[in-house]
């Protein structure tokens, strides 16, 4: 379980060109709530691969040098694959701060995912704070999240998909 964000946590973004210029304004956004921002870039509008920087900072948030990570790209969608092959890692694509805070309270995300070309500057923020200040529900999401991990050979063993 990831608990909210505190001021002073080190929280990693990253995008791709698509998110470029969103991503600026994000991390300076976190840097004035009082947060360490890690920039992994990219660091201009010019043209790059997501996975690039989505393998860097999913691997923080994997390996638990970071509680949580912000990443941006066009539609969202490639920067989440690639972020949600990391063991433990839950990247959750928003689109408003409902949906945000739901990946919180019923999936725990651990890294925001933003579709740069599909939200405002405005929408945007509000979905960070969402996202930062929604604590996890848990109770019946709390076996759910566990099932995220299971390994395949349990599920080819059990024949069960459930
Ligand atoms: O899905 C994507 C990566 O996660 C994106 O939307 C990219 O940002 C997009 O594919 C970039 O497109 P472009 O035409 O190369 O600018």
């Amino acid at each position: 379980m990831v608990d909210v964000a505190k001021p002073g946590e080190r929280i990693p973004i990253a995008s791709d060109h698509a998110g470029f210029e969103l991503k600026e304004r994000l991390r300076l956004a976190l840097a004035e709530m009082g947060y360490e921002v890690e920039d992994i870039g990219t660091h201009s509008t010019a043209s790059t691969d997501y996975p690039d920087y989505a393998h860097p900072l999913a691997q923080e948030v994997s390996e638990g040098q970071a509680a949580r990570g912000v990443l941006l790209c066009g539609t969202g969608l490639g920067m989440s694959y690639v972020a949600n092959r990391y063991p433990g890692v839950r990247a959750a694509v928003a689109w408003n701060p409902d949906v945000a805070a739901l990946a919180r309270k019923h999936n725990d995300a651990n890294v925001l995912v933003l579709p740069a070309r599909f939200v405002s500057d405005e929408d945007a923020l509000a979905i960070l704070q969402a996202w930062l200040t929604t604590p996890f529900e848990g109770g019946r999401h709390q076996g759910r999240v566990a099932k995220i991990e299971r390994d395949e050979s349990e599920a080819d063993a059990s024949g069960s998909t459930t």
